[in-house]
């Protein structure tokens, strides 16, 4: 200590306070290379929860504006970090795809996915990349889509007739409702193909679809508060048990029927249960082979992911028409043009409808029918500094990203589809601003088979029909209003009432 005698007690003090300083700096950047993004402070319990409200992808987008493009959350038990900007989203989705290809395990898919067993449900891995690939090959590939054109189109007739009875008695329809049976039906024979009898007979299994669908998008607190499942405060997990005994059933029924003579089902059967089925049956490597627990749930998974999704959206570009007349009126020029009014438009007309496209885009962007994409992180991962661990639950804020200012310039809360002339903005995946498919390992495997739906059900109906509003309603009058489930609906129904335009009678 001799030799430290020459230092004066403000000499000690000066070091004491730079090395306190040097530390605290060292800290602070230590901590900064780690920190966790920013986000509200929530309260004991249900954390962040209260702050959602009843429409959460544009809650989320609120609070991302205060606390920025990569923010945390803490709903319940669970850490979430909440993507709002494609420049964000890019990091996330194109960087660091991979890491984030997981799914989140809710009650649902105990349920419905046979503890996730299903290609929407299942965690990132070799079963999930083989099940992609089968349905990417077998059974949404382009030419298995194109074979089920006659379906498509026969259904589509069906409703159009059903609309010129309506028309020829200025009925005023429920479009909605129309539009969800005849996608319906069509989802049902594409994946039952002639099983689709029991659907009909004994099987109350349209029901149990409908109830399965309501639960799966109603927000359930045991998803983020587990220590209350036991409980079932929401009698969510009463209602799971009796529906997915009776869709179990109605799959049960279907194997049996399949198992009794595989060779004459796949011929006569045809729908992508069989194709899912032969999987099951053939001599496979055991990569590629499905045991009937994966049959079944990926045949409920790709039902769920694709009954609702396509009506839903036509729906939606509808009620942007009914809003903008003169955008309506430009696509009935546009079909006049290309179609003419003595024949009916085909699936191989829609490549050529170009402004019908944008119309399609434009209401995807500011109407994303799944308004959050979630994911979850299976390493740690750092963000712009942010530290993320494995286990976060990611989600994706497309409601947000579709309407980011910076991407979308002029005005972006507007129903405006000239903003694609002359720009190659795709809603494929490949462009952040525009997410309604999702992007990266897990985006929509169905693309091509919805856009193609929502096309020819959408060019059809604007084909065929002009459209008036009851009750002396004004554009301006139809209702916007949103409602949060396992996808964004309307909120009320939207009432039309059609008059038939074309002149040929018999379609
Ligand atoms: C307009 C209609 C549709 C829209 C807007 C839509 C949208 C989406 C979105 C946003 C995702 C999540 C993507 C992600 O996490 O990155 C998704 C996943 C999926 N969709 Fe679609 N979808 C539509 C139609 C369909 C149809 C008709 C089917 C099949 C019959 C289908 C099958 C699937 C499947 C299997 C997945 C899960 C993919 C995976 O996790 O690997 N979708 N869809």
């Amino acid at each position: 200590m001799e030799s430290f005698a020459y230092l004066t007690t403000f000499n000690w003090v000066g070091i004491l306070l730079s090395l306190f300083l040097a530390f605290a700096w060292l800290w602070s950047k230590n901590n900064n290379s780690k920190s966790s993004p920013p986000g509200p402070l929530g309260l004991p319990i249900i954390g962040t929860l209260h702050l959602l409200g009843d429409l959460p992808p544009r809650a989320m987008r609120k609070l991302s504006q205060k606390y920025g493009p990569i923010m945390k959350l803490r709903i319940g038990r669970v850490p979430v970090v909440v993507v709002s900007t494609p420049e964000a989203a890019e990091l996330f989705l194109k960087t660091n795809d991979k890491i984030i290809s997981s799914k989140p395990t809710a009650q649902v898919s105990k349920y419905m996915s046979y503890g996730s067993k299903g290609i929407v449900s299942t965690e990132y891995g070799p079963y999930w990349r083989n099940i992609r690939k089968l349905c990417t090959v077998h059974l949404l590939s382009v030419s298995k889509i194109d074979s089920f054109r006659p379906t498509r189109e026969e259904e589509v007739r069906h409703l159009i007739k059903d609309l010129r009875e309506a028309a020829k008695s200025r009925e005023v329809v429920d479009i909605g409702k129309k539009l969800g049976l005849a996608v319906e039906e069509m989802t049902y024979r594409m994946i039952f193909g002639d099983h689709r009898k029991h659907i009909t007979e004994s099987f109350k299994f349209k029901p149990c679809v409908q109830e399965s669908l309501k639960l799966a998008g109603a927000f359930n607190f045991a998803d983020f508060l587990p220590f209350i499942g036991i409980f079932d405060p929401q009698g969510m997990t009463r209602r799971w048990k009796i529906v997915s005994k009776l869709m179990d059933e109605f799959l049960e029924k279907i194997i049996d029927e399949y198992e009794q003579n595989p060779t004459e089902q796949e011929e006569h059967h045809g729908g992508f249960i069989d194709i899912l089925l032969s999987l099951m049956k053939s001599n496979n490597t055991q990569e590629n082979k499905l045991d009937k627990t994966e049959v079944k749930a990926n045949a409920l998974e790709i039902l769920a992911a694709g009954i609702d999704t396509s009506a839903i959206s036509v729906e939606w570009v509808f009620s942007e028409l009914l809003r903008h007349p003169q955008v309506m009126e430009k696509v009935q020029e546009e079909l006049t043009n290309v179609i003419g009014l003595d024949q009916l438009v085909e699936e191989t007309d829609l490549a050529k409808l170009n402004y019908l496209n944008m119309v399609i885009k434009e209401s995807m962007r500011i109407h994303p029918i799944n308004g959050i994409m979630w994911r979850k992180s299976i390493e740690d991962m750092t963000i712009n500094n942010f530290y993320i661990p494995k286990g976060t639950w990611i989600c994706i804020n497309i409601h947000a990203i579709n309407r980011d200012p910076v991407a979308w310039p002029e005005n972006p809360e507007e129903f405006h589809p000239e903003r694609f002339v002359n720009t190659d903005i795709d809603f494929r995946g490949h462009d952040m601003q525009l997410l309604p498919f999702g992007s990266g390992r897990r985006k929509c495997a169905g693309m091509e088979l919805g856009l193609r739906t929502v096309q020819l059900v959408l060019a059809q109906l604007v084909h065929c029909f002009n459209w008036e509003l009851p009750d002396g309603l004004s554009p301006a009058d139809v209702d916007m209003k949103e409602v949060y489930g396992l996808t964004i609906t309307r909120a009320t129904p939207l009432l039309v009432r059609p008059t038939y335009r074309l002149r040929v009678h018999n379609s």
